[in-house]
């Protein structure tokens, strides 16, 4: 098959939003019975500098969730010219705070906020984002239990298990990207499951080749459908963290459409399973949110934490 739309689709659709909601049922579940065993809700914290609407939409969909999970939630909206000072006062504050036990700084930061002083900053304990430096040495020395881990990449290796099973070794995995946030956890994740893991960025060269030998593909460039039907082994898993907002004249003047790094239906031609954007990882980020915030309040309560 060549380029272009293709009716022939045979993959599985890996419904993010659908394991999404069995996550954060069981994270409801068990947050009911934490605070019956003793334990204190969960305590979210959001710190969001600046009024980028995007980012609004993101944050508020967290705190939502995080409230209707009866969770303490708590937002920090400050604005644009808030100082660094002020953005660690906060963090240090929260920090102290017996009934937070996750702070979740939105990214990115205006500029003149150094981003890794701020995360930093942060008690790895309560660092639900997984993002400081304490937390990914824990994961790349295959310390897991001890650490809180990136929401983004735990949500993939959750939806690549639901396909694959549990047991990923020897299976070759292409990640596309070397990002902080999701390239370089994700090869760890993957390397911890005894995957033989590839990371390829824009500097790879022959990138069609490398992933024709993948069985795990996870994309997370930020181009808009980069990966092509015929990059894809017959059979691959494929996970598109890309969301990408492109021009869609055929929905009206102005109009957009999210798409992912995959070009959707020529790689569901091809693949086993394929997740879709939207409803596929983006579900799975705020829900290993919610996972993480109560395996934080967990383990500050001293009390046995779930599996997920
Ligand atoms: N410290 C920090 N942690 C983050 O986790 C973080 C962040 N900063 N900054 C911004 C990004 C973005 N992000 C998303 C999470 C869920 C969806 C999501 O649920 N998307 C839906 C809807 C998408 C839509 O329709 O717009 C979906 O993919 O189906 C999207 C984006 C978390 N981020």
């Amino acid at each position: 098959m060549t380029h272009g739309q293709s009716s022939s689709a045979k993959a599985a659709v890996i419904d993010g939003k659908a394991v999404a909601a069995e996550i954060t049922a069981k994270v409801a579940v068990e947050t009911g019975r934490l605070i019956e065993a003793g334990g204190l809700a969960p305590g979210l914290a959001v710190v969001l500098v600046g009024d980028d609407a995007a980012s609004q939409v993101y944050v508020g969909a967290k705190g939502r969730k995080a409230s209707e999970l009866g969770f303490h939630s708590v937002q920090h909206t400050l604005p644009l010219s808030t100082s660094e000072a002020e953005v660690l006062a906060i963090v240090e504050q929260l920090n102290r705070d017996p009934a937070i036990h996750g702070i979740l700084v939105q990214l990115p930061l205006p500029r003149h906020i150094d981003t890794s002083k701020v995360i930093e900053a942060i008690d790895p304990a309560k660092d639900v984002d997984g993002f400081h430096p304490i937390n990914v040495g824990r994961l790349a020395i295959g310390e897991r239990d001890r650490a809180l881990v990136s929401c983004t990449p735990a949500g993939c290796l959750l939806l690549v298990k639901r396909v694959l099973g549990d047991d990923l070794a020897g299976k070759d995995a292409l990640v596309i990207g070397r990002s902080n946030i999701v390239g370089k956890p994700m090869a760890q994740l993957l390397l911890q499951e005894s995957c033989t893991v590839t990371v390829a960025h824009s500097r790879s060269r022959d990138l069609p080749e490398l992933a024709r030998k993948a069985d795990i593909i996870v994309a997370a460039v930020g181009r808009p459908e980069m990966v092509r039907g015929d990059w894809v082994k017959p059979g691959a898993v494929i996970i598109d963290v890309g969301m990408n907002r492109i021009p869609a004249p055929e929905r009206g003047e102005g109009k957009t459409r999210l798409v992912g790094d995959v070009a959707y239906d020529e790689a569901a031609a091809v693949a086993s399973a394929i997740t879709p954007v939207p409803g596929g990882v983006g579900p799975m980020t705020i829900a290993m949110l919610m996972a993480n915030t109560l395996t934080a309040a967990c383990r500050a309560a001293g009390k046995p934490e779930p599996k997920f």
